[in-house]
């Protein structure tokens, strides 16, 4: 699981542009699937092979009536809470101003890695700008134009160093990891109470991989399942008035540690923006996902109602049409318990593995049925495909040329495994790589490594 660096500051300090310098350095492992394509505001950065999930927390509290220094305030103890290091950007160019000095003082009491990145210091020459800065009293000032880059490599090189190793816990391995997400209110805390309290389920709570963390495990029909930090909702749950926000930090860091996230949608309020937004880093980060629309018991119905959710749903969340989609009522406990089966025919197509003879000769039958269109008057090349890991299972094929690939071409691929396969349930990555060679799909039979040494000995 890798480590969360949040990156707080006042308005114009520069953040997204930060935010952005940073975050280019990584490889995009996820395409723009039309429909998920919104503001980003976390990445994943690789900085000398030390992975970790930058995100500017600035951008997300749309609709929020609060004035800024009370939204700043609350995205900074948000961030405090939920992230392994913090990064207050400062404008050098603006100097310090009281409400940096007020930030600075929340800052001083976390025990968690702070650094303080004085941005729009366009280079050595401006360094004299510090001073102001230095006055503050603060360890770990960095002098950065995320503009030019100044800095920015020097910055990167300490901060890795300040973040926590990831340490596993083989212990869990084998049980299915559920995530459950979803906005505020959507009954998140009352789902998972019912999951874990219904049946008398054997429950044990063990500490998660980060601090705080506490995951559920419960036992049912002979299987186990850890319910991921549940701590944090089962906690919530008890505030009497809700005045919680969304915290992204927290969707991410249980979505990267999922096998399935139960994404918890209230049908009362219908699908929202934030509903399909959440959908979509559970998208992004690979998981496998169960819809569930919850507070049925509340909704007046006729016989198509639920067609009509799942349909609207289904528009809205194109990018996860593989997704299983369920009514429920955690009041009731409407179709609760039904969850766990949902979640296991999810995670058995999650976890597995198809054979590089089936994997080709699916590709095979599809390159023949429907060829790619040429690429600048020349015919693209598929040779052959393997998988390379699971979940997600993860294709590779190699191409001729893999940036010609069509976007649409490779939705037809994907689905052609996903009918041939059988997997319907699951979230499938087919990643193209450069390859030039004599065996390739639909002109002979040959598809794999085996045959092709063969034919050579002959
Ligand atoms: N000179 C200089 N200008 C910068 C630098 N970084 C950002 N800026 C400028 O500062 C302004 C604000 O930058 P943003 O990245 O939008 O700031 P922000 O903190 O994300 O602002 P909000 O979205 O309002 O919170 C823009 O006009 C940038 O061009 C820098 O390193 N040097
Ligand atoms: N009618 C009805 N109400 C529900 C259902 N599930 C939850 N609620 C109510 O919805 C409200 C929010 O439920 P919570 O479980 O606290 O929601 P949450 O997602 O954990 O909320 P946050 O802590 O804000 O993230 C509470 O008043 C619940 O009683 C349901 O199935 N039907």
């Amino acid at each position: 699981m890798k480590p969360i660096v949040a990156i707080v500051g006042r308005p114009n300090v520069g953040k997204s542009t930060f935010f952005n310098r940073v975050t280019r350095t990584k490889d995009a492992i996820v395409d723009d699937f039309p429909g998920v394509t919104r503001d980003r505001n976390y990445g994943d950065v690789n900085w000398e092979g030390v992975e970790f999930t930058l995100v500017d927390t600035g951008g997300f509290l749309e609709n929020d009536e609060d004035d800024f220094a009370h939204h700043i305030r609350f995205q900074i103890s948000q961030a405090i809470e939920d992230a392994d290091v913090i990064v207050l950007v400062l404008d050098g160019k603006s100097g310090v101003s009281p409400f940096d000095r007020d930030l600075i003082e929340i800052l001083r009491t976390v025990t968690k890695p702070v650094f303080y990145a004085v941005n729009k210091i366009d280079g050595l020459e401006q360094e004299d700008r510090l001073y102001d800065f230095y006055a503050l009293g603060v360890e770990n000032l960095y002098p950065v134009s995320a503009e030019h880059r100044y800095g920015i490599n020097d910055f990167l090189d300490d901060l890795i160093c300040a973040l926590p190793r990831a340490d596993s816990t083989p212990s869990q391995e084998e049980m299915i990891k559920l995530a459950v997400v979803g906005r505020p209110n959507a009954g998140k805390s009352s789902l998972i109470n019912r999951l874990l309290g219904e049946n008398r389920l054997v429950v044990s709570e063990v500490p998660g991989t980060t601090r705080d963390a506490i995951d559920s495990v419960c036992h049912i029909n002979g299987k186990s399942y850890t319910l991921i930090d549940t701590a944090g909702i089962r906690r919530k749950g008890k505030v009497s008035k809700k005045i919680e926000k969304f915290s992204i930090i927290k969707a991410l860091r249980s979505l990267d540690r999922c096998d399935v996230a139960l994404i918890v949608m209230d049908a009362d309020e219908g699908i929202t923006e934030q509903d399909i937004s959440i959908a979509g880093y559970a998208y992004e980060r690979g998981c496998g996902c169960v819809f569930l629309l919850n507070k049925w018991d509340v909704i007046e119905k006729d016989t198509n109602t639920a067609k009509r959710f799942y349909e609207r749903l289904r528009m809205e969340a194109k990018f996860l049409s593989f997704a299983p989609a369920m009514t429920i009522s955690a009041l009731t406990g409407l179709r609760v318990q039904r969850i766990f089966k949902l979640a296991d025919d999810v995670y058995s197509q999650y976890a597995s593995r198809i054979g590089t003879g089936q994997l080709n000769k699916i590709l095979e039958t599809a390159i023949e049925r429907n060829e790619p269109s040429l690429h600048k008057g020349k015919r693209l090349k598929f040779y052959y495909a393997t998988q390379v890991s699971s979940k997600p299972p993860t294709f590779v094929c190699f191409v001729s040329y893999p940036d010609a690939v069509h976007f649409s071409y490779k939705r037809y691929l994907i689905n052609q495994i996903r009918e041939g396969a059988k997997l319907d349930k699951t979230p499938i990555r087919l990643i193209f790589r450069q390859r030039t060679g004599r065996i390739e799909f639909g002109k002979n039979k040959r598809t794999d490594f085996g045959k092709k040494k063969k034919k050579k000995k002959k």
